[in-house]
């Protein structure tokens, strides 16, 4: 792979602490890349001595595979490229005596902390769950902060903070009897345990000598303590990463991380990229005009020696739905024209809610997608409990539908009783809902057990019975009627708000399933076998496709996106209140959405889209909605609005005495 002098430089210093600042694609991973290859075969490390992080599992398997086809899959075996949570997590497992756990320690996400903090805090916190949430992520920025709950006692002064002190330590002492750990636990229990340890320390120093960090500037306290304990006083580190892409600060992120090294190091490296070889320069140009706007730790200047390129188009949309199918038609036509592949394609968000819609209309289209972090509409409980449900009633010998639904909501059928009724299933080769019509079940089970299952299955059969009379549509609803879904879902969900949204998706379930028993001037009804057959198999393919990387469109939030390139970019729903997000507005703290904004702009090679809507549903009610206030801030000259007029010279727009901008917000208002 070539390199320019800039990046040579950072491959070849080895002799101390490194770090590259440079802005988007220019060639950071690369180095990291590079480096981890040149130190193998030119420096003598052996590859089990090498350490790499980087932010995102997905970075961690592409980061591999590069290095793998850079110096070959044999010398390639045995490097450690990771997140840090992975990192950490190894440690863990290594250490795991001194740290008195027992071998088979359990991990919980964060509906299991969420879970247990609402039973240890019923006295406390009465089941309020802002309350329950605002301890969790209390409890996340000690832990990523490094600090322990007898520090988390001392530290605070209010009434609340000590309360939430107090549970803090509540909390850890429960995890610790239950063997398991947060995924926190994953940074702070290696650093500390690395901090207070010597001979731990010493033996994971021998082991690591030489670690290289991606997107640096995204690490918190924790993490970066880990990087000064794993690299000692030897210092044999490279560190790569962007001030402006630090995105994270809502999670502990600290971008002065980026200054604390000089000083932590005063033998620093300091080695800046300023050629870009992603983007086209229009989409440099607009990149750099934006994030002018945002104070700077260190002054940087990207080029690109690429083509001028395209210019930017702005799609304006009636509402989110015409937002969504207006995207998939650009994609169609921009394919045909442009004879490229889906693959080239990303859609990129701020939020992952926005992705249904989207969803639906490449589903409808017949369009390959993958869907990355978040889960997609087909992976979510809801879906997957209705469907399971559809499943049963279309072939009730499913026993993995029937598991998953049959106390669900609660019927009072516990395990034993399924254990019981799969034992007995299992001696008479039959299902196990034909099993609950069996007259032998009562000398299996007590009567009270028998009766509920025998009710649970004569409602399935009701169910299918009115399917079969052509009444699909009507059974399905009394389906979700009749178990109190909704009810279910407010009980379970972590806020109103949750359940809501789950709900939401429910009924675009319904809506989709409806429409495919009807038919419509495209496709013929079909029967609800059909219909459930269709779906599932839609899902396998979905998460078939999770190892194959086919030729799909890419979906993700902008988040995810960070270290990404692609040839096509579509940035949907860049709008005031969405990006910036409210929050951020209300908090004051737009520069943090301007670069999430930045890095949506600099994962485009080629081309690059902004969609927008006129008005947009939210919480019931329709919106009027306003162009994101960092379209108006790029350059104008390199963006299309569409259905604007033909484009005026400058002289004519000053003869009509109106500044551009007033221009476009006029336009928009029509
Ligand atoms: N010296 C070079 N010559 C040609 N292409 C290069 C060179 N360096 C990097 N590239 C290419 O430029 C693109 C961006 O590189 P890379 O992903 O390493 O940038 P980055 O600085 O890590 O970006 P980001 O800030 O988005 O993470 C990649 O396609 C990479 O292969
Ligand atoms: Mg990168």
């Amino acid at each position: 792979m070539k390199l320019n002098p800039g990046q040579n430089d950072a491959v070849h210093y080895v002799s101390g602490p490194c770090l590259v600042l440079a802005g988007a694609g220019s060639g950071k991973t690369r180095v990291i890349i590079n480096k981890i290859a040149y130190l193998v075969e030119k420096c003598g490390y052996k590859a089990r001595n090498i350490a790499a992080v980087t932010f995102t599992n997905k970075a961690a398997r592409e980061m591999k595979e590069r290095v793998a086809q850079s110096m070959g899959r044999k010398e390639a075996r045995g490097l450690w490229i990771s997140t840090f949570h992975t990192l950490g997590l190894e440690i863990i497992k290594r250490e795991h005596k001194v740290l008195g756990l027992k071998a088979g320690f359990s991990l919980f996400d964060d509906q299991d902390t969420f879970a247990l903090l609402k039973e240890l805090t019923q006295d406390e916190l009465d089941e309020d769950k802002d309350l329950i949430k605002a301890l969790a992520s209390a409890i996340s920025n000690w832990k990523g902060g490094l600090v322990i709950p007898q520090q988390a006692r001392k530290m605070v002064k209010d009434e609340q903070g000590q309360l939430f002190a107090m549970l803090y330590q509540r909390y850890a002492q429960h995890m610790k009897a239950y063997n398991a750990l947060d995924f926190d636990d994953l940074i702070l229990i290696p650093t500390l345990l690395l901090r207070m340890n010597e001979e731990v320390r010493t033996r994971w120093q021998t082991r690591i000598q030489y670690l290289l960090v991606d997107e640096y500037q995204d690490t918190n306290t924790s993490q970066y303590e880990l990087v000064k304990l794993l690299v000692g006083e030897r210092a044999r580190f490279t560190v790569v990463g962007d001030d402006d892409q630090s995105i994270y600060s809502w999670r502990g992120a600290k971008p002065q991380n980026l200054v604390l090294l000089g000083s932590d190091f005063p033998k620093l490296k300091l080695i800046k990229l300023e050629q870009n070889y992603r983007s086209s320069q229009r989409i440099l140009r607009a990149a750099n005009i934006l994030i002018a706007n945002n104070p700077h730790v260190y002054e940087k200047a990207l080029f690109s020696d690429l083509a001028y390129g395209e210019p930017l188009r702005v799609l304006i949309a009636a509402n989110e739905e015409q937002e969504a199918e207006r995207v998939v038609a650009e994609i169609i036509r921009h394919k045909f024209v442009g004879r490229t592949q889906f693959g080239q394609y990303a859609i990129l968000y701020r939020g992952n809610h926005q992705s249904r819609l989207l969803e639906r209309a490449l589903m409808t289209n017949r369009i390959p997608y993958k869907l990355s972090g978040g889960t997609s509409f087909f992976a979510r409980a809801e879906i997957k409990d209705i469907m399971a449900y559809l499943r049963l009633v279309v072939n009730p010998d499913d026993d993995n539908a029937f598991l998953r639904v049959v106390n669900l909501p609660k019927r009072g059928i516990g395990p034993a009783t399924l254990e019981r009724l799969g034992n007995f299933a299992n001696q008479k080769h039959i299902s196990m809902f034909e099993a609950i019509f069996d007259a032998g079940l009562n000398h299996e089970l007590a009567p009270a057990a028998v009766k509920s299952l025998y009710q649970f299955g004569q409602f399935i059969v009701d169910t299918g019975e009115i399917a079969k009379r052509g009444e699909s549509v009507d059974a399905i609803k009394k389906l979700i009627r009749s178990i109190n879904y909704e009810d279910y879902l407010y009980e379970t969900s972590t806020s109103a708000k949750a359940a809501e949204m789950r709900m939401k998706n429910i009924s675009e379930l319904y809506r989709w399933v409806t429409e495919m028993l009807e038919g419509d001037e495209l496709d013929e009804p079909m029967t609800l076998p059909e219909v459930v057959t269709r779906l599932t198999l839609r899902d396998m393919m979905e998460r078939n496709s999770e190892d194959e990387g086919g030729d799909q469109v890419q979906l993700m939030t902008l988040h995810a996106s960070k270290g990404l390139e692609f040839p096509f970019v579509f940035m949907v729903g860049v709008e005031e209140r969405i990006l910036p997000h409210q929050s951020s507005i209300d908090e004051d703290n737009v520069d943090e959405e301007r670069r999430l904004a930045y890095v949506g702009i600099t994962r485009a090679q080629r081309e690059l889209w902004f969609v927008i809507c006129r008005e947009r549903r939210q919480f019931g009610e329709t919106m009027r909605c306003e162009p994101s206030r960092f379209l108006m801030e790029l350059p104008q000259d390199d963006l299309i609005w569409e259905n604007r007029k033909p484009q005026q010279t400058e002289q004519q727009r000053m003869a009509t005495g109106k500044s551009n901008i007033a221009n476009l917000r006029d336009m928009f208002k029509k």
